[in-house]
């Protein structure tokens, strides 16, 4: 088995003896460090880290491959929980209408906005839809990015969205990084249910997620549940239809209004709310009462150019966040973690360990993978990020931009 061995780490960071499945409140503001260490790989597993001073066990130099971490940090790569990366076509067209006065709604009532990718994706193929997705990927690796979740939303047929979870589970077997799927059958309302949501809602309940769970295509479940998309009603019946067939809950929820989606996420224990753009007192003390992560994107409120998650009071509450991309061509056409990181302490006042946590084992946890991604522990996958040279870790979200990743490593091999 392929050995590996980085020394001369100048400060290894989240490392983990006792496994933690979260970090929330006050600890989000420690990355537990080592300075001056070692890690050993083996296969595709960390098999053992520790301070230089500890190296003595290597008697067979032979076969081992010897990675000199020199002046630079070791993290483990990046966990995104929430994208929308398989779509056909780019929505540029849309940024210049926002950039002459539109809004995202005005843009969606039009035709454009999810149900102008819908379009476009009924007419590409799965082979089209595989490549591309995996060159944004490829992109997403080089900036440290080590698992991802994808979601459907873009199909909303029954065909089509199958033809999306097809493409994310190949994109399972021969992308380099973790990946899990999450079914959003209900992304809008297609143009041709505009006069009959109950009728889509059937189709989704009776057809669409028996056909997703026949496959063993999703993991996970999610809605729009926002005005103008989906109510809490719906929500309630799409997630319990989803739950029959063993699919968790994650839902799209307060990005433009606050109608309660929280609270009906929460009622479904629902893995992760995500968005919250729009968020009260009221909804920070639902969630204080339950095991639901919540997600912030800020990449989408810099591009909607609408308000950012109030992640500050979420922390201070207590409670554990993590931050994702979004990465889709509507309202986030990047997967570029480093800027949001950026945006995390630039926007919403998080220090780079609460970002970093946040968009490391809170993220793992946030998509199902904190027993495997998110920390540099005994036993978890070898997916790593080498930086640069560089003094302090606060480099990262302050030199926005620039590039601040040397290598990534998924599953003991350097990309
Ligand atoms: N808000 C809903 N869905 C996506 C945007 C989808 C699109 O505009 O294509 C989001 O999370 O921002
Ligand atoms: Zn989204």
């Amino acid at each position: 088995m392929k050995k590996t061995l980085i020394k001369h780490i100048k400060t290894l960071y989240q490392v983990e003896s006792e496994p933690r499945e979260k970090v929330a409140g006050k600890d989000m503001a420690t990355l537990p460090l080592i300075e001056d260490a070692y890690l050993a790989i083996e296969g595709d597993t960390i098999v053992d880290f520790g301070p230089m001073t500890d190296l003595h066990g290597v008697t067979n130099w032979n076969d081992l491959d010897v990675i000199d971490a020199d002046g630079k940090m070791v993290l483990p790569a990046w966990c995104d929980s929430h994208t929308h990366i398989v779509f056909a076509k780019t929505r540029e067209g849309e940024f210049v209408d926002r950039i002459k006065g539109l809004s995202y709604q005005e843009i969606a009532a039009k035709g454009g906005g999810i149900l102008n990718s819908a379009k476009r994706l009924r007419e590409t193929s799965e082979e089209d839809l595989f490549q591309s997705a995996m060159q944004r990927i490829k992109e997403m690796v080089r900036t440290g990015t080590g698992a991802i979740e994808v979601k459907s939303g873009y199909g909303l047929t029954v065909e089509s969205e199958l033809k999306m979870l097809r493409v994310a589970k190949r994109l399972k077997e021969e992308a380099p990084v973790a990946i899990k799927s999450t079914f959003l059958g209900a992304h809008a309302i297609p143009a041709e249910y505009k006069d009959n949501r109950k009728g889509y809602i059937d189709l989704i309940v009776n057809e669409m997620i028996p056909a997703v769970a026949d496959e063993g295509l999703a993991e996970y479940i999610d809605i729009f549940c926002e005005q103008g998309y989906f109510t809490n009603e719906e929500t309630d019946r799409v997630l319990e239809a989803g739950a029959k067939y063993g699919m968790i809950p994650k839902i799209h929820v307060n990005q433009f209004s606050n109608t309660g989606g929280v609270q009906t996420g929460i009622k479904h224990n629902a893995r992760t709310v995500d968005h919250l753009e729009e968020m009260g007192k009221e909804e920070i003390e639902a969630l204080l009462k339950s095991n639901t992560m919540p997600v912030s994107l800020p990449s989408c409120s810099f591009f909607l150019s609408i308000p950012y998650t109030p992640a500050r009071e979420i922390i201070d509450a207590g409670l554990p966040l993590a931050i994702a991309t979004d990465y889709n061509p509507g309202s986030t056409p990047s997967g570029n973690i480093p800027f949001l990181l950026s945006l995390a302490c630039i926007k919403q006042k998080l220090t780079p360990e609460e970002a970093i946590n946040a968009v490391t084992l809170n993220g793992a946890y946030a998509m199902g993978l904190e027993k495997t991604h998110g920390s540099i522990a005994v036993g978890k996958k070898a997916n790593l990020i080498i930086t640069k040279e560089m003094d302090d870790i606060a480099l990262i979200p302050y030199a926005f931009g620039s590039e601040h990743i040397d290598q990534t490593i998924l599953n003991g091999q350097i990309q």
